[in-house]
């Protein structure tokens, strides 16, 4: 793919200032690192971007390289995509979206709408192989996260802290049976939030893993309760009243 002259991978600071200085022109600023094969593919649509809106300045930020800058757009991932104008933030796309990127870079070079919804076929076909190799990425992720401790249980907040009923009731029980175990906070990382839900095919939290089996939510822990089934169900190392 050819890359225009509107898409600049970064080498000089001043380069970017000359052009935030002008508080006429929207600017894309596609933060990177090398070593994020996610960036890859973002990277191929913002040249395909360029290409496409030769008219907005492009620029592809190596984010460890330019550490005022990052730090100036509160970069704390890559890929971000931010939109500027001056040097004041429009719109910003924090992580892999390559759809809202483009839906954004349409907005922002003033196309129509009709133009925005057209698409180009390799913006898809991008988003399509990003989100294979994302999803493969996000299932070891979920994988190691379900298999942290041999009782792990996925709620809302914290175990001093829950932000919601359900998961305030499972901490109850867990600790009311004395076992010893893991949490995550899917509040913290709506990627694991939504990710989980269809790796489990379980849609809600709480959600109890033991040795990396999904047990269920809480009506199946209270149902386990009824049937006596539940403390059976722990391994005996993660009984804290064995560990006396
Ligand atoms: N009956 C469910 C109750 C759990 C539930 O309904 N959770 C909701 C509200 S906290 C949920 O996780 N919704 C999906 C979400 O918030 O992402 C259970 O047995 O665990």
């Amino acid at each position: 793919m050819s890359v225009t002259q509107n898409v600049i991978t970064l080498k000089d600071e001043a380069d970017l200032r000359k052009v935030l200085e002008k508080n006429t022109t929207v600017a894309a600023l596609y933060f990177y690192a090398d070593w994020a094969h996610q960036c890859k593919n973002i990277g191929e649509v913002i040249d395909e971007l360029g290409q496409k809106y030769p008219q907005t300045p492009f620029f592809k930020i190596e984010a460890e390289n330019f550490p005022d800058i990052s730090e100036a757009f509160e970069i704390s991932a890559v890929p971000t995509v931010i939109f500027v104008k001056g040097n004041k933030a429009l719109d910003r796309v924090d992580g892999v979206n390559a759809a809202r990127i483009a839906q954004l870079a349409s907005k922002y070079s003033g196309a129509s709408a009709g133009s925005a919804a057209a698409g180009d076929s390799a913006i898809r076909a991008s988003q399509a192989t990003l989100s294979a190799e994302v999803k493969q990425d996000l299932n070891i992720r979920l994988k190691e996260l379900i298999n942290r401790a041999p009782v792990m249980v996925f709620i809302k907040g914290t175990p001093s802290q829950p932000r919601c009923g359900f998961s305030k009731q499972v901490i109850n029980i867990l600790n009311d049976h004395s076992v010893q175990y893991g949490y995550f906070d899917i509040l913290t990382d709506e990627e694991v939030r939504q990710g989980l839900k269809e790796y489990s095919e379980w849609p809600t939290y709480p959600q109890l893993y033991i040795k990396g089996e999904l047990i269920g939510g809480l009506d199946i822990i209270k149902e386990m309760i009824e049937g006596g089934e539940f403390d059976n169900s722990i391994p005996d190392s993660e009984k804290l009243n064995n560990k006396a």
